[in-house]
């Protein structure tokens, strides 16, 4: 947690969800809904499938609808690709980009993924940028140095605190059920936090740096009152309303 700064919990659903996956959109419209919740954003990213559809469930609640990925062109001849601007024309108000899967299975690198913010900046969207290490990485002690170049490259110059969010998500910690120790998560995200001030100076103090990996209502307390964590970016636990709101509400009980 960071003084001042209004947490975000976010649901990456990945490659799941049908069209009856709604009526848990529905249902974490109805949950986000109570007024004790005000102080928190909340945001689900559905399968582009579903982003039309939940940003018109969604547009009388606070649960804001965001895309997975996007291309970092506006349009054109990319067959199965969907740009930041479809995405905006649809509603969604997020996009995020360059996530572990985005990154080993398409093969983006840094250049793609800050192409991809820019992108999404461009389109009026907030880019949730991802980074992390690899377990190898993590052995070998070069956690740290990762991170340093990853948001060096992937973290636009037009990022703001109002405009950019970063994820950190170690690739190992990942749908294994395994999270870093909190003393590794402070530090990674202390790390982040000075990082992003040489380049962003203030803007840095304020932007968002959210905690992904095996979030679980069980855990979501513990890791958000870590300090510089301001929030999380939940897999598996986001599919479920009743798995959401609960992580939801744990974070709302640290902020009293
Ligand atoms: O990749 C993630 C969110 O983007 C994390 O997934 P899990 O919460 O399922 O570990």
């Amino acid at each position: 947690m960071t003084p001042n700064i209004r947490p975000l919990v976010a649901g990456n659903w990945k490659m799941n969800g049908l069209r009856d996956s709604l009526a848990e959109i529905k249902a974490i419209c109805e949950g986000v809904e109570e007024p004790h919740f005000e102080r928190i954003d909340t945001l689900i990213c559905p399968p582009a499938t579903l982003v039309y559809v939940a940003t018109a469930l969604a547009e009388n609640c606070a649960l804001h609808i965001g895309g997975q990925d996007c291309h970092s062109q506006e349009s054109g001849a990319f067959t199965g690709d969907v740009s930041a601007a479809m995405l905006a024309d649809c509603l969604a108000s997020y996009c995020i980009v360059g996530h572990s899967e985005r990154r080993t299975l398409h093969g983006e690198d840094d250049l793609t993924v800050r192409a991809k913010a820019e992108a999404a900046i461009a389109a009026g969207l907030t880019a949730i940028i991802c980074i992390g290490e690899t377990e190898d990485e993590r052995r070998a002690g070069k956690t740290l140095d990762v991170l340093r170049s990853q948001l060096s490259g992937s973290v636009p110059e037009t990022a703001t605190a109002a405009n950019t969010v970063i994820a950190y998500e170690p690739v190992w910690a990942i749908g294994t059920g395994l999270t870093p120790t909190t003393e590794d998560i402070a530090a990674a995200h202390a790390f982040m936090r000075q990082a992003l001030t040489m380049r962003l100076a203030d803007e840095a103090q304020a932007m968002r740096l959210l905690y992904g990996g095996s979030v679980k209502p069980g855990n979501a307390g513990e890791l958000m009152a870590i300090e510089n964590v301001d929030g999380a970016l939940v897999g598996g636990a986001s599919l479920k309303a009743e798995d959401f709101l609960a992580i939801c509400e744990a974070y709302r009980a640290l902020l009293g």
